[in-house]
């Protein structure tokens, strides 16, 4: 059933053999990416796979490649760049660079194997504008940590105060 307010996304299938992108469940977020090689991840090592998909996706909205949660319990299988950006004028196969978090097992994929989930949101697409200063806010510069519970971090960068 088509719940969407956004028309079906084009799609094309670069590699023939690779299965269209399907939920798993109505209302599942993402559609499973796969694999189209072989590959064998070592511990820590990372490899970026080719799905065989090309998609267009609408201006203002974006592409995010999400890992899969089963895999990576199982497996420790992530994604680097966790979640991947697919921009919306990007005509290329999609690819996901996938990384072994587990210390001494390896990662030992098939062609077909499902790896990732590729997530389509809506996206602002803002304009910048140079100001003199900010609003005030409650929370003011407060990040990493300033809440409380646990120790402040070290943080290093413009503005701040190395500490
Ligand atoms: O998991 C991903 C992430 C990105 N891409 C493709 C689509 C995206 O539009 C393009 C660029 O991604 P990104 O902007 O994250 O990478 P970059 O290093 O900034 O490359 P570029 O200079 O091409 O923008 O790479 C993928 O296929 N898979
Ligand atoms: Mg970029």
């Amino acid at each position: 059933m088509h719940v969407s307010d956004l028309p079906p996304i084009a799609i094309t299938r670069l590699d023939p053999g690779v299965p269209m992108p399907a939920r798993a469940h109505h209302g599942d977020a993402g559609v499973d990416l796969t694999t189209t090689t072989d590959v064998v991840i070592a511990p820590g090592q990372r490899v970026v796979v080719g799905t065989g998909i090309a998609i267009a996706l609408p201006i203002g909205t974006v592409g995010l490649v999400h890992p899969r949660s089963g895999l990576a319990a199982k497996t420790g299988l992530s994604v680097v760049n966790t979640p991947g950006t697919v921009d919306a004028g990007y005509r290329g196969e999609i690819k996901v660079c996938l990384i072994n978090h587990d210390l001494e097992t390896p990662v030992d994929l098939r062609r077909g194997d499902r790896i990732a989930q590729l997530l389509v949101q809506r996206v602002e697409l803002v304009d910048f504008v140079e100001v003199e200063a900010l609003d005030e806010t409650t929370r003011g510069s407060g990040g990493y940590g300033s809440s409380g519970g646990h120790a402040l971090l070290r943080t290093v960068g413009a503005g701040e105060k190395e500490s």
